[in-house]
């Protein structure tokens, strides 16, 4: 049997660099003369930029749609199988359950599993409770080497956040029943019904987890619910006090709404300070064009001191580990109290450690400001998180179908 290992890392570490000393720098052995295979996050982009630029698709995904007009789990199952198809002697594979639901990731265990008989696997880990079941060896990558680990017990953090929220700013007038109310919401692409009949009403300063398998239609739920979906304009629905087609504008609808998704990480490259990167979410910039006022200046800084970040609020936002730039990221999107706050499976990618800080901030909105929250995740973070009501997208033959779930 091949000796499988596993590489804990933590948001701190430089994935790029731990997969190039593993491909080209024999840090686990030579394995330059040896067919290898990326099963990551890295290698979806990569495919998904030259889908973009070349117009052909490489990756075949279940629902023959493109990568890039497929939900997170399609794309993940479609890369597995399309790796599979190649044979390789060696696969790395990077924080293998991200996105996917309960079924597909007891698959794609099942999948690596029966691989792991002929072919090396090595996995890349950020979460001890995402270790595959067949992996012999765990390390540690620690300054460039590998370091043996006997434990991944992660020490649990202390509450961190105990500053009080500032007060809301502007506060806009929420003083409307429902903040959101699909009333039978049904969407179709082409022939296929994606989500049917959906009845689903988001009150004041509720906190709601969305749940549902890969492609179920959580995404498709919340782009109506912010206004960017254009099947929006069919539905009865009623955002913010407004019935939908009744002339509002997508402005209207997004300032109720701060948005948070792992994916906004790669759209903040620019090197702007901490501050100017949470003052920005009162301007709906990246980047800071405008004057903010002192009253702004001084709400921001009460966020740095939440997030005990103020000390180093003149850095370079870069220069945060990704589980702090999502803190950074969910205060920029809190800055104006919107009466709803949309986290879009927000801990993707992070470490034990950063996902539990991460989680505490989110409760803490959740019990401290009138904000509502949807969250929305595949991840069972129920021992972290601490939502009011759960509603489950079931998918049928007939398109997914709702179900409320009170916790
Ligand atoms: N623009 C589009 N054209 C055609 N099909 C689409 C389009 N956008 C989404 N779909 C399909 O609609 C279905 C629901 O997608 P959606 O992204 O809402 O699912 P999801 O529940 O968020 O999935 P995941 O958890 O995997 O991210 C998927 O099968 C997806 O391929």
């Amino acid at each position: 049997m091949e000796t499988h290992i596993a590489i804990y890392i933590s948001n701190n570490d430089d994935k790029h660099k731990l997969l190039e000393s593993i491909q080209t720098k024999a840090l686990v052995g030579n394995l330059t003369n040896l067919k290898g295979a990326l099963f990551s996050e890295i290698a979806l982009n990569k495919f998904i930029l030259e889908e973009t630029r070349h117009g052909h698709f490489d990756v075949t995904t279940q629902t023959k749609n493109s990568l890039k007009n497929s939900s997170q789990g399609e794309r993940k199952k479609a890369l597995l199988n399309h790796i599979i198809a190649k044979n390789p002697e060696y696969i790395i594979v990077d924080n293998v359950f991200d996105s996917l639901d309960v079924n597909a990731q007891q698959t794609i265990q099942n999948t690596l599993e029966h691989l792991s008989k002929s072919t090396l696997i090595i996995q890349i880990t950020n979460r001890k409770r995402d270790l595959l079941p067949f992996i012999n060896t765990i390390y540690h990558w620690k300054e460039g080497k590998l370091e043996l680990l006997n434990t991944m017990d992660v020490s649990k953090q202390k509450k961190i956040f105990i500053e009080d929220l500032p007060p809301p700013y502007n506060p806009i007038d929420t003083n409307v029943e429902n903040l959101v109310k699909l009333n039978n919401v049904t969407v179709t692409y082409g022939e296929r019904v994606i989500v049917n009949a959906i009845c689903w009403e988001i009150k004041p300063g509720e906190f709601w987890q969305l749940i549902g398998p890969n492609g179920s239609g959580k995404s498709t739920l919340i782009t109506l619910i912010t206004g960017d979906n254009p099947k929006g304009y069919l539905q009865d629905m009623v955002l913010f006090g407004m019935q939908k087609g009744s002339g509002e504008s997508v402005w209207e609808i997004k300032r109720n709404i701060g948005y948070f998704s792992s994916e906004m990480l790669r759209g903040f490259m620019r090197s702007d300070s901490i501050e100017n990167m949470i003052i920005s979410g009162f301007l709906d910039s990246i980047g800071l064009y405008k004057f903010p006022s002192d009253r702004q200046i001084l709400i921001a800084h009460q966020w740095l001191r939440i997030l005990n970040m103020y000390e180093i609020k003149d850095k370079s936002f870069q220069f945060l580990s990704d589980g702090h730039k999502r803190l950074v990221l969910i205060a920029r999107a809190m800055v104006k109290q919107p009466p709803l706050l949309i986290l879009d499976e927000p801990t993707n990618g992070l470490d034990d450690a950063d996902a539990e800080i991460f989680a505490e901030l989110v409760n803490k909105i959740a019990t401290e400001s009138t904000t509502a929250i949807l969250y929305v995740s595949h991840r069972n973070e129920e021992k972290l998180l601490k939502p009011d009501f759960i509603y489950e997208l079931e998918p049928e033959q007939t398109g997914s179908v709702g179900k409320l779930i009170t916790v």
